[in-house]
């Protein structure tokens, strides 16, 4: 199938929050049109009510796409609406953390191609990754249009095994919160050395977008970039001397967060 046939079958969203908005901003963004596209979610935000998509309204007879996006706890809730679309030509994509394949096809039947996947915000600036896993009964055909669809709004990346959703939950899926935090601790960081706060904001959120575009610019590894800012004896050394440090520097610290963030995809599951 390809995207004509998309848009022509049309894509229907469950759920429409934060990760929702962010894929269906890039989407559109992309030149998906906005009336293939229904979305089904009680509490739409103003942003989606001016989209110009099909809000609660009726479901296309056989959707190319189902977008799976509401949160687990909501999942028994919010999923049994979709049994129609089970067994049939509607692949499922869900990008709920934690819900293994397995509860999908006890809803909708064991014989629904279902792709499980792992977004992240930045999908909304088309700058995401997502990684993506089938069940059985998904094709070659299936991943590929999954994969094509999502390549719109980042990159895409195929897993070997549904276990592996756990880490990386926890590392990219996770991840963009504590890039943001790192701005935020920064900043505090500048402030603790006399800057006023918007001005020690401005300088923490430029440095990480300007390091973060330097990075997927350059084609240098993380590790050369490092390097370059740091000359022997000097500033980032001292700095470094402390985040690198063996016990309770950020090696140490970012293991136990994507640990805790696993931990808690696994529980989850459950
Ligand atoms: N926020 C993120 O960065 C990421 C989120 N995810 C996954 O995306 C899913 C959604 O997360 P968020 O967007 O952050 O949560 P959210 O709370 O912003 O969005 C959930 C949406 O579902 C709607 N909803 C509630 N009950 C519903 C129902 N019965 N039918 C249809 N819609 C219903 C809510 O009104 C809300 O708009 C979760 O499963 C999460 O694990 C995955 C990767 C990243
Ligand atoms: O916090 C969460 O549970 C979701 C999954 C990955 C990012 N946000």
């Amino acid at each position: 199938m390809d995207m004509a046939q998309v848009h022509a079958r049309g894509l229907v969203l469950l759920g429409c929050g934060k990760m929702g908005s962010a894929m269906l901003q890039g989407w559109l963004a992309d030149g998906f049109p906005p009336d293939a596209v229904t979305v089904l979610d009680p509490f739409p935000s103003d942003w989606l009510k001016a989209q110009g998509v099909r809000l609660n309204a009726p479901l296309p007879a056989a959707p190319a796409i189902v977008l799976v996006a509401v949160k687990p706890q909501m999942m028994a809730d919010a999923l049994p609406v979709l049994k129609p679309f089970g067994g049939g030509e509607t692949l499922f994509l869900s990008v709920a953390a934690g819900t293994p394949i397995s509860f999908y096809e006890d809803v909708l039947g064991a014989e629904t191609p279902i792709i499980r996947a792992m977004p992240n915000t930045p999908a909304a600036v088309g700058r995401g990754i997502t990684a993506i896993i089938g069940n059985t009964y998904a094709t070659a055909d299936q991943l590929d249009l999954a994969d094509h669809f999502l390549s719109a709004v980042g990159e895409v990346v195929r897993l070997g095994d549904e276990s592996e959703m756990d880490a990386v939950t926890g590392l990219s899926g996770s991840g963009p919160a504590y890039v943001f935090h790192m701005v935020e601790a920064m900043a505090r960081a500048g402030m603790a050395e006399g800057l006023p706060e918007a001005l020690a904001m401005r300088l923490a959120r430029a440095t990480v977008t300007g390091a973060g575009e330097l990075l997927y610019q350059s084609g240098e590894s993380a590790t050369q970039l490092r390097i370059n800012v740091t000359s022997p004896n000097g500033t980032t050394a001292a700095a470094l001397d402390v985040l690198m440090a063996e016990t309770d520097g950020l090696p140490d610290l970012m293991v136990r967060a994507v640990k805790a963030a696993a931990d808690r995809s696994r529980e989850l599951a459950k």
